[in-house]
């Protein structure tokens, strides 16, 4: 359906997109824009509004009255109303999905399937809410040694408040929405800072939000730098939760935030362990899809192979015959590998790839660049004095170190603290497990590419790669708070007998 009428309150006359605050879409006071270059052409593509700090406290304003009479709405409206923003994603997916291509240029299909994924979670949250958010508890008092059986708990669950959401650029629809639909499902409020790249799809997608006739003032999005706003978002007095994703930037946020809970996925090294008894086929496929998908700029993308020396040549053969099939060019065509989001995040992946390729690493495909657009670079005999070994490219690089044992690789995993999730490939399944138990990441997938989805499995990150945990259940869980209510009887009461 086309997206003309839908979306067009969204865009000033002048052609900047707008911020959105108390039921309104608004120029910004400031009078400035911020632009959004397409990583593709290097031109600008968009402007955004560069919106200032009164009106950072007028969104949390909004959010703070709008929540209060939300906190008292039954589940099955917010549900039905969740539901109501799921359909409209769906029906005007088109547009939202060529922003991606055009801010972070994602391959198109990839792009709408990310708003199609969007809108299904959405609706798994609303369904899932009604019955996680439904359940409380009852608890008497006589379990308790000494105690008769005079009171009774009511262990209920309730909102935060207002939950500050900053998504990363990566998924910034999909991992805005795996933000809003808990939230607001659980009686929040929501400030949303979207990604500098990727902020004009997150305007598309709030729309969906406004137009399924959320109360006002429940959901805010603020535009802007993050490095001008953020600080001042996440300081603000008004937060009672941050849920945020993305890189380092997220544990200074956590080392300033005060006492507010907080859901941070961060970075990730995500390793590939391949044992000698391993299904080299499989394995070499979960390596060129799970490394070079949208060009490695994924915190799951497996950022370095981990593999036993009797199978690294084989290995190695497979991946490199993989790589040269891959195809490179613009996001429009739908191509493999696609420019990456920024020249500071191509000359940060060159300078990776500079420092292996200066410490002996092998280049099993040549290294070539131009403008954001990097070849897809498979190095062989990476060792543990490169940088490559330790550090998220986030880019289409990646890395095989040749290890002794699983268990060096595992040494190696454990010692980074970047533990989102990794893999091990092995055809013995108590090898697999073992594996599994000893390495010190959120999640670790047995024979397969390390994934975020499917979107109700509890998705986490261990050390420096986060707090919390994300997973549609795992995420409701993380928007309420436990709130007791004791009845403290004149006589013990033995309802049951
Ligand atoms: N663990 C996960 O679930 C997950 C998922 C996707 C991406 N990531 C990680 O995200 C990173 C890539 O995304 P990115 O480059 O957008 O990350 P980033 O940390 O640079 O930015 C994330 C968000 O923070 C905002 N921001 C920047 N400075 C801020 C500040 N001072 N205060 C508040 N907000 C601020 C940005 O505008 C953006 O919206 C990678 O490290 C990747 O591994 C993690």
């Amino acid at each position: 359906m086309a997206g003309d009428t839908f979306y067009k309150e969204i865009r000033a006359a002048g052609g900047a997109y707008k911020w959105h605050c108390d039921g309104a879409w608004r120029e910004s006071t400031s009078g400035k824009t911020v632009g959004v270059s397409n990583p593709a052409t290097r031109a600008r593509e968009y402007e955004v509004q560069a919106c200032t700090q009164a009106e950072v406290d007028e969104a949390f304003a909004a959010a703070k009255a709008a929540q209060k009479g939300w906190a008292r709405t039954p589940l099955w409206q917010r549900a039905a109303l969740l539901h109501k923003v799921a359909a409209l994603m769906r029906d005007h997916a088109q547009p939202m999905a060529d922003c991606l291509v055009k801010e972070i240029a994602k391959p198109s299909k990839d792009a709408l399937s990310e708003v199609i994924r969007s809108a299904d979670l959405i609706d798994y949250t609303a369904e899932e809410g009604l019955r996680a958010l439904g359940e409380g508890a009852l608890l008497t008092s006589d379990s308790f040694p000494g105690q008769t059986r005079n009171k009774l708990c009511l262990v209920s669950k309730v909102p935060l408040g207002v939950v500050l959401a900053i998504p990363p650029f990566n998924y910034p629809v999909n991992l805005a929405v795996s933000k809003l639909a808990p939230a607001l499902m659980a009686g929040n409020a929501v400030v949303l800072k979207p990604p500098s790249q990727g902020v004009v799809a997150g305007s598309h997608m709030l729309q969906c939000f406004v137009k399924a006739g959320l109360p006002k003032g429940l959901v805010n999005m603020v535009t802007g730098k993050g490095s001008e706003i953020g600080d001042y978002l996440t300081g603000h007095p008004a937060v009672n939760c941050i849920s945020f994703t993305g890189g380092d930037t997220g544990i200074a946020i956590s080392r300033k935030a005060g006492m507010v809970p907080m859901q941070m996925e961060l970075g990730g090294k995500d390793a590939c362990i391949v044992c000698s008894d391993a299904d080299i086929d499989l394995a070499a496929k979960a390596v060129l899809k799970g490394g070079f998908s949208y060009s490695g700029q994924r915190c799951t993308a497996v950022k370095l192979v981990l593999v036993v020396k009797e199978v690294a040549d084989a290995l190695a053969a497979k991946v490199a015959a993989g790589v040269e099939k891959l195809r490179v060019g613009m996001p429009e065509d739908d191509c493999d590998i696609t420019p990456v989001v920024s020249e500071s995040s191509a000359n940060f992946i060159e300078g990776l790839v500079e420092d292996a390729r200066q410490k002996g690493a092998k280049f099993l495909t040549p290294y070539r660049r131009e403008g954001n657009l990097i070849w897809p670079t498979l190095l062989d005999h990476v060792t543990p004095e490169m940088r490559i070994a330790w550090e998220e490219p986030f880019g289409p690089v990646v890395p095989i170190m040749r290890v002794a044992s699983a268990d060096e690789a595992v040494a190696h995993c454990n010692a980074n603290n970047l533990a989102l999730q990794g893999c091990v490939f092995t055809r013995d399944i108590n090898k697999a497990i073992a594996i599994s138990d000893a390495m010190e990441t959120g999640t670790v997938q047995i024979n397969a590419a390390p994934a975020r989805g499917p979107d109700h499995f509890p998705f986490q990150g261990f050390r420096d790669s986060g707090i919390g945990s994300q997973g549609i259940r795992n995420s409701l869980a993380m928007m309420v708070k436990t709130k007791s209510t004791v009845v403290n009887l004149d006589k013990d009461s033995y309802a049951s007998g």
